[in-house]
Formats: C-alpha cells, sequence, structure tokens
C-alpha cells in the first residue's frame, strides 16, 4: 500500500530543515519505501497566504495522510498578532487537537561522539537514553475557560489545568507499554503536593501498575525533576508527564544531548497516525543562514518509519547514517567542538544522504 506523507515545513528555519527530510524521504523512495509525498503549508506562512494558521485544506490533507512530517513554526513576524487563534503556534496545536495525537514521544539520546557538546560532563550523559511520554492534547494547554478579561477594574490572564482519568489512563498506558518495551522503568512527574489535577495524575499512574507487574513505577515532582536531569540524568529512562511539564522537561533533556537540533519527536493518536517534529523551533535568530541543524528533523523521518510504516530497518539505516556522519567529524555551529568540521545545513543533509546511500 502506497503510504501518504504530508510535509508541512512552516516558518523559520523549518524550510531549512524540511529541505533536507524531502532529499532523504526521496532517497528512501528509491530504496524501495511505497510513499507519496505532498507539501502543504502551516503557521505563519500559512496565515500570510490564507489569513490562517491551519488551512482547512492542510488540515484535510493531515487527516488523509498516514504520517505528517513538520519543520517548525512562529516567529517575531506573528507575535504581535492579537487574535491569537491566527497566531502560527495555534496551526500545530490545532493539528495536534484534530488529529487526536496525544501521544508525545520524545528521546533524549546522545551519540557517543557528541559527549563533548553537551552542557554536562561526558562522564554525567555517557550512555543517555532517555524517553520522554509527553501528553499532547489535553492539560493546561487545551484547558476551558481559558481567558484575558477585566476584572475589579484590572485585566486577569487565566487558563485551566484539567485532566480527566480517561486522558490520564490512555497516556499512562503509552509510558508503561513503553517501559516494558525499554529498561521497565518509568517516572512518572507531577505536582501533586500542590495541583489537584496532578494529585488525581499519580492516582491513575497508581492504579495502572498492577497491570504492568514487570515495570517499576516511581513519582517525581516537577521541580526536583527539573533538578535531578542536570545533576544525574541517567537515572531516567522512560519519563511521563503532562502536556506543559513534558514541554519544558523535553528542552532541558534536549541539551543534554549536545544541542536541542539533534532531537526528534513522535506524536500519535489511537490509531498509529503520526506526526513528527523536531523538539525544536523556528529558531528565528539563525533562520536564512543554512546553518541550522537538520539532523532533529531527518531523525524524525527514522521515527516516521519507525512508528508509523513499519520499516524498522530502514528507519535504523537513517539512524546509522546520522551516526557515521558524526563519525567523520562534521558538524553544524551547534554541535561544533575543536577538531571537527564545521558544514552547513545542505552540507550535513549532503553528508547523510551519501551515508544512507552506502548503508
Ligand atoms: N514545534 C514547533 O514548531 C516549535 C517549537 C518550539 C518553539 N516554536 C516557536 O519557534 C519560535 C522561536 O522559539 P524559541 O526561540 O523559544 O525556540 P527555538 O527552539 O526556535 O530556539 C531556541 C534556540 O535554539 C536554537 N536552535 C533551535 N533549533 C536549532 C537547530 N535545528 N539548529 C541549531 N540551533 C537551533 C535557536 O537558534 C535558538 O538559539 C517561537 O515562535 C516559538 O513559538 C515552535
Ligand atoms: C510551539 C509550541 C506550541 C510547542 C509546544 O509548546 O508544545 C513547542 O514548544 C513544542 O515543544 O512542540
Ligand atoms: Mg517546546
Amino acid at each position: 500500500m502506497t503510504h501518504k506523507v504530508l510535509l508541512l515545513p512552516g516558518d523559520g528555519i523549518g524550510p531549512e530543515i524540511a529541505a533536507q527530510a524531502a532529499r532523504l524521504l526521496k532517497a528512501c523512495q528509491e530504496a524501495g519505501l511505497d510513499i507519496e509525498v505532498e507539501e502543504g503549508l502551516v503557521g505563519g506562512s500559512a496565515y500570510d497566504v490564507h489569513g490562517e494558521p491551519l488551512p482547512t485544506e492542510t488540515l484535510e490533507k493531515a487527516k488523509a495522510a498516514s504520517a505528517i512530517l513538520l519543520g517548525a513554526v512562529g516567529g517575531p513576524k506573528w507575535d504581535k498578532l492579537e487574535d491569537l487563534s491566527k497566531r502560527p503556534e495555534k496551526g500545530l496545536l490545532g493539528l495536534r487537537k484534530n488529529l487526536g495525537l496525544f501521544g508525545n514521544l520524545r528521546p533524549a539520546m546522545l551519540y557517543p561522539q557528541l559527549a563533548s557538546a553537551s552542557s554536562l560532563k561526558p562522564e554525567l550523559v555517557a550512555g543517555l537514553d532517555i524517553m520522554i511520554v509527553r501528553e499532547l492534547t489535553g492539560g493546561i494547554y487545551f484547558g476551558q475557560p481559558r481567558g484575558i478579561e477585566e476584572r475589579n477594574g484590572e485585566r486577569v490572564g487565566f487558563n485551566t489545568y484539567i485532566y480527566s482519568e480517561s486522558e490520564i489512563e490512555r497516556i499512562g498506558r503509552v509510558a508503561f507499554e513503553m517501559a516494558q518495551k525499554r529498561s521497565k522503568k518509568l517516572c512518572s512527574v507531577d505536582k501533586a503536593n500542590v495541583l489537584e489535577v496532578t494529585i488525581l495524575w499519580r492516582e491513575v499512574m497508581e492504579r495502572l501498575a498492577p497491570e504492568y507487574p514487570d515495570v517499576e513505577l516511581s513519582h517525581m515532582y516537577v521541580d526536583n525533576a527539573a533538578m535531578q536531569l542536570v545533576r544525574a540524568p541517567k537515572q531516567f529512562d522512560v519519563v511521563v508527564t503532562g502536556n506543559m511539564f513534558g514541554d519544558i522537561l523535553s528542552d532541558a533533556a534536549a541539551m543534554l544531548t549536545g544541542s536541542i537540533g539533534m532531537l526528534p519527536s513522535a506524536s500519535l493518536n489511537e490509531s498509529g497516525q503520526g506526526m513528527y517534529e523536531p523538539c525544536h523551533g523556528s529558531a528565528p535568530d539563525i533562520a536564512g543562514q543554512n546553518i541550522a541543524n537538520p539532523l532533529a528533523m531527518m531523525l524524525s523521518v527514522a521515527m516516521m518509519l519507525r512508528y508509523s510504516l513499519n520499516e524498522t530497518a530502514m528507519a535504523e539505516r537513517i539512524e546509522a547514517a546520522v551516526g557515521s556522519v558524526l563519525d567523520d567529524g562534521l558538524r553544524t555551529a551547534d554541535i561544533a567542538s575543536e577538531g571537527t568540521r564545521r558544514v552547513s545545513t545542505a552540507e550535513m543533509g549532503d553528508a547523510v544522504l551519501a551515508a544512507f546511500a552506502n548503508y
């Protein structure tokens, strides 16, 4: 069966890194992968053309696709839009919500070649391999009521942090199953010392635990988790948490691997349809300079092959190609260190493609 893949480059460095992913998809096709690739607009670039960050056309294409590959959205050009619903980020959030992509997998894995690019001492990060499972369609990101309004002569801003038992349970199951496939350790991160919503979160995780007797479940408050991530990150294997805590902790974990430019992600729904994107944003500070690291985006292609297209061997081929390029000492600016060769976005793409062809 021919799989439809929708490529959404987005804004800022999005199109630069998406171009490398598009070349990689072509190489996969040449290597026998049966896919059809379409492109679409999302984020600020969609707003500029259609007045909407998630045009109906894009949403329809996304619904019809087996998998979506997204670059990044957002940028200063659209930060001043008063109507929040028109902001580029709403395009991304709309895709996640409309497609029911509640299960966000954010692996923070250190390529051994990058130990010296990490902001932590090499011995603290050597062999690091964490999987953050972030709930992606609920919590404070989507809770109602929300808004900014006038109360007692001044403006107040408010959001609602809410999770139902069923929402907690389904992300819990994703995490327990992930732990079963890995080292059978699961740490649930919450703020159950203060917030009722996470008291319920903890209760539901505890209730699920007996169904996964081979998994050792632990709990940690989010402030401690942030500290432990930079103190002794290797104590973690699978971490499960809500939408906002997962957003923050995954950026922190990213830096342990050398650069946020290395971290791919998968966002999955109940039927295995997925959206794949780097964890980083549109990096307006370096956009248009051909210096962004395209590896998170290219590794997102590997995650897509593994989780939505069931093409594990080809996914491993991409990951091995990235490893061999790093072995050869090629580095974009964000991961550069002494004795390595600095390359541009496109040159990094060239190198990964050449290595992919050799495997
Ligand atoms: N998934 C997404 O589309 C997504 C994620 C995060 C932020 N954003 C949006 O991106 C915009 C910028 O946000 P930000 O600055 O907080 O975060 P960011 O991730 O875009 O950038 C943070 C820092 O990391 C660097 N960086 C990020 N990706 C890189 C890469 N591939 N190679 C090299 N360096 C890289 C940037 O240059 C910057 O210094 C905002 O509009 C934000 O809303 C989008
Ligand atoms: C751009 C923004 C809406 C998004 C989020 O907060 O989820 C981003 O930071 C991410 O990590 O994917
Ligand atoms: Mg984020």
